[in-house]
Order: C-alpha cells, then structure tokens, then sequence
C-alpha cells in the first residue's frame, strides 16, 4: 500500500468513496464531465484541453501508453490532483474550476476509487470492509448490502475472512465491492486488473463488468490494455501525449481509426508504402482504396495481419511466389511469417488466421486481403 493509498483509505473510508447513507439517484446529464481541462508537470504535458464525458451506467476506457496522463486524469476526477485550467463536474455539480475558488475535496465527491493493490484494512473482516462506507446505514441494512455485493462477486463464503487470507484475485474484488457499496456517482479504475495473472485477470475482467452493468454505475476504467478496453468498455478515448486521439465506441476505434498511432496501439500491423493514384494504392496484396487522400499523395497502407487470408497452393516450392517462413499456432489463431513477391520486390509480412492453420515453411501460397482491416494514411 503506497503512502497516499493509506492516507486515502485512512481519510475517507471505502478506499476512496464517501460514506453515503443510501445509494444516490441516478444524476442528470453525465456522470462525469472534464472540460477544456489542461496540465503540465515541469516540461510534460500531462493533459492538454481534455474534453470527456462520461454518461450514466457509461463504461468509458482511458486507453494509452504508459505516461500519456490517463491517471492524472483520474486524479483530477477524483479530486486528488488540481488541475492548472479547466473544469471537473461530476452529475450536475462543478466539483472544480481552476478559473475560480470551487474546489470539492475527494471525500465529499461520492466516486469510487479502485487501484492497482487492493488496499484492504487488514483488521476488519471481508464483510466489515465492504461495509466500512456505510457508517450511517443500520447495522442490519449495512450487512444486507454488503452481503448482496460479495455474493454477486462470488465471495459469499469468505464474509467472515480476513483479507490476509484471500488471493490477490478475491481481494481486488472485495477491494470494487467496497467501492461500489456506497452507490458512488462514478467509479474510477486505475488499472485494476494488472496485478493479477492473465487467467484470473480474465474472470475478474468479466466479474467487474457485469457487476459495473447490474448496478447500472457509470465508470472511468483507465488501461494500457488495448484487449482489455476492448472487452469493457461502451466507449474508448485514446490518448497520447496529453491529448485524445480519438474517442468513440470500440467498434469506431477499431474499425474506423483516424490516426496512424491508433491503428498501431492495437497490434501488430504491416506497413507499406506507396503513392495514391486512381484513387488506390498499390500494394503487395493488391490495391487498396486510399479513401480522401488525394492523387500523388506518399502514404503509407497498415494492414492487420487478420486482414490476411492465407491458402495453400498445390505445386512444388516455388520462391519466386510468395510463400511460407514460419507458422506459429497461438491457441485460437494460428500467426503465420509470409514472404510476400510483388515483383521482383519481397515483403516479410504476419498473418493471422482463425483456428489451426499451420502451413510448412516454404509453402507457397496465395493471399487475399480484406480491406476493411487496411488503412491508409498520408506518410
Ligand atoms: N506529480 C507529478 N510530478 C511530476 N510529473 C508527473 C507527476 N504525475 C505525473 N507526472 C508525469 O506526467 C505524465 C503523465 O503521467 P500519468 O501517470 O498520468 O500517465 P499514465 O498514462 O497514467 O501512465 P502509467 O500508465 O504509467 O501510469 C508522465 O510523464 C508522468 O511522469
């Protein structure tokens, strides 16, 4: 537990949700607005005119690299950090604005705060953690509450435990029960899940997520997982640099995105480069739409390697086709080293295919594409 986490858990209970004695009526407009919001540590820009909002029962992922401001975003949602300009309003209520004196302190803004370590009390039993925001609920209420939460996580029967006693697994969702045991106005994650290993981080993932939606609780998740915003969020916003890239639904973001970084941040890509003409630009694997870019534009053309439809050629090897350099299967997919000929020019590309496809090096192939996972861009 770090210094300020213990500070956190020690000022306002429920590891940072203010006691509330009953769960709040759903506000309205959003649960979370951050407006024209700017600020720099030192030289770094940690968040440059950030606009974002987050909806009632809304599930909205920071997605970006390590450094690029998610958490300082975060902390000024939460009111642990103030930001230089700009405004934070959380249901109707400005909770700060760096052009006047409103300032709301964390303990009386009634969000939910879950970090990466659980940041349990080791004295009180599971069932009084989850309980601890609840101070003005009756002692029975408190219990019905906390008890209905632990159930919907799977941790019934560890009410009377200790938090030593649990995995780290059991005790990150005792740490969200805590937190959404007062009915926060919204939840703020802070990477919750990279603490744990890929399989239990799997089952948490899903646990958190139906238990967010059954409560119907607007939630700011923050993540450099591009899977894992995939997999919770209803919206997405891509940062980079102190600044959103791209916002929208993860169907947007994957499918439509709008800068090269965006394309990039979620996966291997292949590259090519070459100059828009008819509208097109001529790749290895064909022509591919170069959408508004304009005649003699450079750009470059990046291509998911599930864009790649691999088929075995009958025939004897033939290294003047393109053909196979190495099949690797991965569990759902099988990832699979081409060389691909276009002239007398060889490309070293990745495809992914569903299942187990797993074709002998030197196999020589054919390839079709499927442009809707090939974007193009000016270089
Ligand atoms: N209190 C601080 N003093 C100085 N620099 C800071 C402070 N807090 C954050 N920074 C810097 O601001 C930038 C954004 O940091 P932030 O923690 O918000 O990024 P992040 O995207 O959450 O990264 P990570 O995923 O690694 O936590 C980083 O360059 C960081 O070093």
């Amino acid at each position: 537990m770090s210094a300020e986490q213990h500070d956190l858990v020690s000022r306002f209970p429920a590891g940072g949700v203010a006691a509330v004695q009953a769960p709040c009526p759903t506000p309205s407009g959003e649960a979370l607005q951050l407006e024209s919001i700017s600020h720099r540590f030192d030289t770094v820009t940690a968040a440059e005119d950030i606009n974002l909002s987050v909806e009632p029962e809304e599930l909205l992922c920071l997605l970006g690299p390590s450094g690029c401001g998610k958490t300082t975003l975060l902390r000024f949602a939460a009111g642990l950090e103030r930001p230089q300009q700009g405004r934070v309003r959380i249901g109707s209520n400005l909770m700060s604005d760096a052009a006047g004196s409103t300032w709301t302190p964390p303990e009386q803004r009634q969000v939910g705060l879950v970090f990466q370590d659980a940041v349990l009390f080791p004295h009180l039993s599971v069932l009084d953690n989850v309980g601890f925001g609840l101070p003005k609920m009756s002692a029975r209420e408190r219990e019905q509450r906390s008890r209905a939460l632990l159930a919907q996580l799977g941790l019934a029967p560890f009410a009377e435990s200790f938090p030593h006693v649990l995995s780290g697994g059991q005790q990150q969702r005792v740490a969200l029960a805590r937190a959404l045991a007062p009915s926060p106005r919204i939840m703020l994650l802070d990477e919750p899940f990279s603490g744990l290993d890929a399989r239990l981080r799997d089952r948490i993932r899903d646990d958190t997520l139906h238990l967010l939606k059954r409560n119907g609780t607007a939630t700011l998740l923050v993540t450099h997982d591009p899977e894992e915003a995939l997999f919770m969020a209803d919206r997405i916003a891509v940062m980079r640099d102190g600044r959103i890239v791209q916002q929208g639904t993860p169907t947007d973001i994957y499918c439509n995105p709008q800068d090269p970084f965006v394309v990039r941040f979620f996966g291997d890509v292949n590259e090519v480069r070459g100059v828009v003409g008819d509208g097109r630009v001529e790749t290895p694997l064909g022509p591919v739409d170069a959408g508004h870019l304009t005649d003699g534009t450079n750009a470059q053309v990046l291509i998911r390697p599930e864009a790649l439809s691999v088929e075995k050629r009958s025939g004897p090897i033939d290294h003047s086709h393109s053909h196979v350099l190495m099949s690797r299967l991965l569990g759902g997919a099988s990832f699979i080293h081409l060389c691909v000929h276009q002239g007398n020019d060889e490309f070293h590309m990745h495809a992914h295919m569903p299942g187990v496809f797993l074709p002998q090096r030197d196999d020589p192939i054919d390839i079709h594409l499927d442009q809707s996972q090939a974007f193009v861009f000016p270089a």
